[in-house]
């Protein structure tokens, strides 16, 4: 058998020989096709050809699950470019590539060796025919669920949807099943079995240490320019001082995107050329930078943990966590990727206890919020707690801990070392970090031999969490109790005011930049009015920012300023929360948007105007020389910050800072600098604030500002447009005041997916459609533009929606899809993902899809208003797109998830998705009809369910055929 299995192996893969006895063995059990196994082998092993040597030998089909898009594209790619047919099938399939690989699983010998899948995929209706057949005909030879740590609830990846997958298996009796992982704990590996249906399966399991792997853990906050420390650590690591001509290169883990620009800028700033990646940026711009590094020609990669599922990459020469993992599972497949070739390697953890504090708070944050839906507490939901104890528990209850929690606890993230707010002379260290890691998965201790920094130097180790808690008392002594704004930690887990101004504050938190950042109050001739109020929880008053005078763009008139901060300070009277801070001063952009004449632009005069603006305000600008600027002193919390945002730690910038750019763009001085970047591809809440601030700003200006308009100006205008929509929907919500979850929740992309798709911040908190009421808008003074955008509405479910997705199928490949798809428009897909639907209604703008109505009226936000308003007249409806029909369904439908009528959201974004499909079938009618349809649909699921607990419940649903509406009639 050996000797056919290497023939095999040559022949089809090219290779001479088994990469390990482990791999060698493997294969042998999966041929002999008579029981169940499970691999549990380091990444970079070779798990793949586990299944794809014996799917090649064997009859038939091998169907294999994969959790990403980007991930079963590379394997399919690699697979045909052996001359192994394989495909997939996923929702980014052309119409025509569809139906022939579908053709060829029908016919009665199908030439297709591998078939592979997502889990969502697998699960949907409108696969199960196909799957049916191919198994009734005996043509599937196995099954293979790769990443199969995401099936446990105990893991750290846990996707819902893998849980399917056991349904699945026991409608396929007899097709030997193969799971595979490269980290999975006892619990998790006995998950796997039971969830998976494995039937006595063959374990297969590699020991986890990794004896080439350096692990060892610096305390942030007590270096004196981290960025240094950190550039000096990819130096040696990539043994660039010693001249190395090796192509070794590195990781750095960050939370959160706007670490990872400012991390890669520091770095690159001092010499090695660095670049960040996260979902924030454009698919292109990731895909780029992702190649890049693989080819070399950047060194070190600055990425949320998007970045690194299936990376084949042997030379990693070192992974550096800049922020805390969120588990010590997580940590060890994170800082794994380093050394995949066998050569030693480092992986650092940069610890800082804030970073603790705040993936704690968010962990069991998420855990509330999915207790909140389920209306109860599991057992798993323990698990995200556990696990990131595991890395920083202090505790002396996990320390004794038989369930290797403790050793966790001195170890690989270090963190253990961590809590200087505690006793940390009770917690040293007390074993190995690769020990620890050992432990925790269930090994036994291996020889670390000096291949941390605990056996390398245990004073050493000692002697830093000393100095770390000598440090931390000091800064608590100094800074507890400081009046109103002095952080409480009393008060951590009891009410906002414990949380802090300084804890959650902004940036600097995620970038780790110094030492820990206390409230400052304002100056007193800070131009801002009530700056130092602090009756919205999160809109911090800091000082560190530039000063007018600093500034090197030309300062604004006093008129404008003035009137930038009495806006400002109206909406601030009357709002209750940032949230409603945020979408109150973009209404009111908006609303004064339409009331003014619109701007002139680009009539050649721009810089005399700019000039003349700048001279007419100079006065006014040393006047305010060395106060705080009112532009600068509202930081709200973090949004999404695309590419081009680098450093920059205030996300929302009002009037004055906004002109200041736009200016400059205008007079060309800065076209083409990173903050000119596309800022539609960030359209993020503080692009849109920025837009809509500089609209304000230049309707305080009207002429001048107007004028001076800019591309850039245009850009962010155009982005303002869209957050409009969202604007409308915040500023209906009621007054609650949130706590100040919400200032975390939203950029913590380290976070969201490791906790599954639950974790990014749900947005239907931020989304209640049913609050909303009909606003009618007089249209007089928008430009045309302006009106063309504003029919579809956004909701930031949607976004929100599109980011999870994105993260958890399609974070680095997304350039091999077509961008465009016009075989998906023309013909409803066969088999299709309404999230990928939802995603590309993120990624482009709406488009102008209507014309305005004869009565000059536009209707925003009630989608019944609309239909009557918006339709045009004498026209023959535009036949929806699967697209629409499911931006139609998805906002229908979302106030009734809202509501808790689905029973989780697995079957609310299962109903949209049936739905979707069901009223883009035969793509005959308009939206108007669509909505109608939508509707009463919804209707008659609810009227006839109080609560949809299955998928059995929209089963009996058909197309109201005699729905008729406005459209019907023309
Ligand atoms: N027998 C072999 N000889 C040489 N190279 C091999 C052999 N088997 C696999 N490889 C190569 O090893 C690399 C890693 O394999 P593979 O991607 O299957 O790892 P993996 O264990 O699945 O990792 P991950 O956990 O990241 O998915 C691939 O480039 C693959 O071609
Ligand atoms: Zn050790």
């Amino acid at each position: 058998m050996t000797t056919s299995l290497k023939a095999a192996l040559k022949t089809h893969f090219g290779f001479e020989n088994f990469r390990s006895k482990l791999q060698e063995d493997v294969v042998k059990a999966v041929v002999r096709r008579d029981r169940d196994v499970f691999v549990c082998m380091p990444t970079g092993a070779g798990k793949s050809l586990c299944y794809q040597l014996p799917a090649v030998l064997a009859e038939g089909i091998t169907l294999v699950i994969s959790p990403l898009i980007a991930l079963i594209q590379d394997q399919v790619d690699h697979l045909k470019s052996l001359n192994i047919p394989a495909c997939s099938i996923n929702s980014k399939l052309p119409a025509g590539e569809r139906r022939l690989i579908l053709a060829d699983l029908g016919s009665s010998s199908p030439k297709l060796k591998l078939l592979y899948i997502t889990p969502e995929m697998v699960a949907s209706p409108s696969f199960q025919p196909c799957l049916t057949d191919l198994c009734t005909r005996g043509l599937l030879s196995y099954l293979a669920v790769d990443e199969a740590h995401c099936v446990s609830q105990w893991g750290h990846d846990f996707r819902p949807d893998y849980l399917k997958l056991g349904g699945l298996r026991t409608r396929l009796p007899g097709v030997p099943c193969l799971a595979l992982t490269a980290t999975a704990p006892k619990k998790v590996q006995e998950d796997i079995s039971e969830s998976l249906k494995l039937s006595s399966p063959l374990s297969f399991v590699t020991p986890v240490f990794r004896s080439n792997l350096h692990y060892d853990v610096i305390f942030r906050e007590m270096l004196p320019n981290p960025y240094v420390h950190l550039y000096a650590f990819v130096r040696k690591s990539l043994a660039l001082d010693a001249g190395s001509n090796a192509q070794g290169c590195g990781i750095v883990y960050c939370r959160t995107r706007e670490g990872c620009e400012t991390v890669a800028y520091q770095l690159t700033k001092l010499g090695v050329l660095a670049k960040a990646y996260h979902a924030g940026l454009k698919a292109g711009d990731r895909t780029e930078v992702q190649h890049e590094w693989m080819q070399g020609k950047v060194l070190v990669i600055v990425a949320t943990i998007s970045f690194g599922m299936g990376v084949d990459k042997a030379n990693v020469r070192f992974v550096a966590h800049w922020n805390l993992a969120k588990s010590l599972a997580s940590y060890y497949q994170e800082s794994g990727r380093a050394g995949r070739d066998g050569l030693p390697s480092s992986c650092r953890t940069y610890y800082s206890p804030k970073d603790k504090e705040q993936l704690n708070f968010l962990i069991r944050q998420e855990i509330g919020r999915r207790q909140e839906k389920r209306g109860s507490a599991k057992e798993t939901d323990k698990a995200g707690i556990t696990d990131f104890e595991a890395m920083v528990s202090d505790s002396p209850r996990n320390v004794a801990s038989p369930e290797n929690l403790a050793a966790a606890a001195a170890a690989a993230g270090a963190a253990s070392l961590s809590c200087p707010d505690t006793s940390l002379s009770l917690h040293l260290p007390t074993s190995c970090r690769h020990a620890t890691i050992s432990k925790f998965f269930g090994d036994k201790t291996p020889n670390c031999a000096g291949a941390c920094d605990y056996c390398r130097n245990p004073k050493g180790v000692r002697a830093q969490l000393e100095k770390a808690a000598a440090l931390s008392t000091k800064t608590e002594a100094q800074s507890r109790p400081s009046g109103p704004f002095g952080f409480q930690p009393d008060l951590y887990e009891g009410g906002k005011k414990g949380y802090g101004f300084e804890r959650h504050g902004d940036s600097s938190d995620a970038a780790g930049e110094g030492p820990r950042e206390d409230f400052v109050p304002p100056d007193v001739d800070c131009p801002l009015r009530e700056a130092s109020s602090q009756r919205i929880p999160r809109l911090t008053v800091k000082k560190s920012r530039p000063t007018l005078s600093s500034m090197s763009s030309p300062p604004l008139s006093c008129g404008t300023l003035s009137l930038a901060v009495d806006l400002e300070h109206e909406v601030f009277k009357s709002s209750k929360s940032s949230n409603l801070y945020k979408a109150a001063v973009l209404k009111k952009v908006s609303e004064m948007k339409k009331t003014a004449p619109a701007p002139a632009r680009g009539n050649g005069d721009d810089e005399t105007e700019v000039k003349e603006e700048a001279t007419a305000s100079s006065s006014c600008s040393d006047e305010l020389q060395g106060f705080t600027s009112a532009s600068e002193i509202y930081s709200m919390k973090r949004k999404r910050v695309g590419a081009g945002q680098r450093g920059s730690s205030n996300p929302f910038v009002t009037a004055k800072e906004l002109l200041k750019p736009s200016m400059l763009d205008s007079k060309g001085t800065e076209s083409g600098s990173e903050s000119n970047t596309d800022a539609s591809s960030a359209v993020t809440s503080s692009i849109r604030a920025r837009a809509n601030a500089a609209a304000a700003a230049s309707l305080s200006s009207p002429t001048k500002t107007g004028k001076a308009m800019s591309k850039k100006q245009q850009k962010l205008a155009e982005a303002a447009k869209s957050s409009r929509n969202i604007s409308q929907y915040f500023v209906k919500k009621p007054t609650v005041e949130k706590s100040q979850e919400e200032e975390m929740e939203v950029d913590e992309e380290g976070l969201d997916a490791p906790l599954s798709h639950t974790t990014t911040a749900d947005p239907r908190e931020d989304s209640k459609p049913q609050e909303h009421s009909p606003e009618v808008i007089p249209v007089e003074s928008e430009t045309e533009e302006e009106s063309k955008t504003d029919v579809i509405i956004i909701p930031d479910e949607v976004e929100e929606e599109a980011l999870e997705l994105e993260q958890l199928q399609e974070t680095d490949k997304e350039s091999t899809a077509e961008p465009n798809k016009p075989a998906e428009e023309a013909k409803p897909p066969l088999i299709s993902e309404v999230s990928d639907d939802v995603k590309a209604n993120r990624e482009s703008p709406p488009p102008a899809k209507r014309s305005r109505p004869a009565d000059g009226r536009r209707v925003t936000f009630n989608p019944n208003v609309q239909e009557r308003a918006l339709l045009p007249v004498n026209e023959p409806p535009k036949p929806v797109t699967l697209k629409e029909a499911a931006d139609i369904v998805v906002r229908y439908l979302d106030p009734f998830y809202t509501q808790g009528k689905f029973a989780n959201k697995e079957l609310f974004k299962s109903f949209a998705r049936y739905l979707s499909h069901l009223l883009a079938e035969g793509r005959s009618r308009g939206k108007g009809q669509v909505k109608a349809e939508a509707k009463a649909l919804i209707k008659k699921l609810f009227s006839s369910v109080k609560r949809c607990e299955s998928e059995e419940d929209w089963k009996h649903l058909k197309r109201p055929h005699s729905c008729k509406t406005t459209e019907n009639k023309e």
